[in-house]
């Protein structure tokens, strides 16, 4: 088989470098250009120490016709705002693209412009992007050009919902999401919310009710519920580099026993091997997923309240991004949707 040529742009930060790392060891995939847009003509390791002696490509600029000429598919790990005007270009050009950023998963552009503060992108582009919960819509995405990745926490709380959504089992105006991150999620730039002394031994929310995800989750939810979701969705940043912990209660919308909201999520997510769901009893953490694309999923019913509460974890810079992104480019490609991503948690 002849290799996928693939562009990275936004590769000098953290979900552009995690794409190359996973990248690398994909068989069917070779990098041709990692981009950058204020760092053209460096190479790549000199930011990326880690990646002396793997890859130390110069920096190619952001250049539509220059990507036409290096790929056959490009990741885009930028910044809100870029890929909007980006990718339809690169589109037209003939190229693939996985959008890791959030422009096009909302299909509602007033919902993008109100959550993310920007403008949205051509609504018929937004047409086009396929939204790739990869176990949940990856029918949609076999045969695509355009992927829109969701986003970390989105990922992390639909797997956890799906099921019970697409079965229509729950109330889906009850859903209250308490989901943590580890500090990667905010990206390589600095800010003093990540510097150190302000984080470290630190916990605290953010974003209350104002958090640009709340909108993606309901979008998802609504879609399978075949009614519309409302949530209450509140973030918090946890002192520790990867990882995204959330813990989703909802309401049932009939009595049903714990085994048999075990046996539903067994069945909707059998034969997809990055969704785990625990043993009863058990819970996950975040370290269990650590560099990988697994997403692992406990349950508890509460016969007390009749509340059920989900515990979904998932490693934000893989499965959140990086990682479904390449399952994507599997799933368009008509790959097993494992390829290259087979790999274990980093443990310890
Ligand atoms: N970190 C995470 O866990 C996750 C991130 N995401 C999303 O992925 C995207 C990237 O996030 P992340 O890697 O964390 O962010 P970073 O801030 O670490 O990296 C973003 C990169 O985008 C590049 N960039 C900035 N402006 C432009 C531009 N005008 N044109 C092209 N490239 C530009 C920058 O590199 P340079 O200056 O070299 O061009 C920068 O390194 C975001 O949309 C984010 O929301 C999604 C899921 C999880
Ligand atoms: C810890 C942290 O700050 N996380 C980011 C997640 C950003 C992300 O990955 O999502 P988008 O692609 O939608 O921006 C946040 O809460 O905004």
């Amino acid at each position: 088989m002849s290799q996928v040529r693939a562009a990275i742009v936004g590769a000098t930060g953290y979900g552009g470098a995690e794409t190359i790392r996973l990248l690398l060891a994909h068989p069917h995939v070779a990098i041709t250009s990692v981009v950058s847009s204020s760092n053209a003509g460096a190479s790549i390791a000199e930011g990326f120490p880690h990646l002396n002696g793997i890859l130390t490509d110069k920096l190619d600029a952001v250049d539509v016709d220059l990507l036409k000429e290096k790929a056959d598919v490009v990741f885009l790990a930028t910044p809100h705002g870029i890929s909007s005007e980006l990718s339809p270009k690169l589109l037209d050009a003939g190229l693939k693209v996985i959008d890791i950023s959030g422009d096009f998963r909302l299909k509602n552009g007033e919902d993008y412009e109100q959550w993310y503060k920007h403008k949205p992108a051509d609504p018929a582009y937004i047409d086009k992007a396929v939204y790739g919960l990869s176990e949940v819509f990856g029918d949609d995405v076999k045969g695509t050009d355009f992927v829109s990745n969701p986003g970390c926490y989105p990922t992390a709380t639909a797997l956890g919902l799906a099921p019970l959504a697409a079965h229509r089992w729950i109330d889906p105006k009850s859903i209250i999401v308490d989901a943590k991150s580890g500090v990667s999620g905010a990206g390589r730039g600095l800010s003093l919310t990540v510097h150190y002394s302000e984080m470290n031994e630190n916990f605290l929310a953010y974003k209350v009710n104002k958090h640009q995800h709340t909108p993606e989750i309901e979008q998802t939810i609504s879609r399978l519920a075949g009614e519309e979701a409302v949530i209450t969705f509140t973030t918090h940043l946890v002192p520790m580099t990867r990882g995204i912990l959330s813990t989703i209660y909802v309401n049932l919308k009939e009595a049903r026993s714990e085994d048999e909201i075990f046996a539903l999520f067994r069945s909707y997510y059998e034969g997809r091997r990055f969704v785990r769901i625990l043993e009863k009893g058990k819970f996950p953490a975040t370290k269990q997923v650590l560099g990988s694309n697994y997403c692992d999923i406990g349950l508890s019913l509460d016969s007390r309240t009749g509340r059920l509460t989900v515990i979904s974890v998932i490693d934000n810079v893989v499965k959140g991004a990086a990682g479904q992104a390449i399952q994507n480019l599997n799933l368009m490609m008509g790959w097993d949707e494992g390829t290259g991503l087979a790999f274990s948690p980093v443990y310890p």
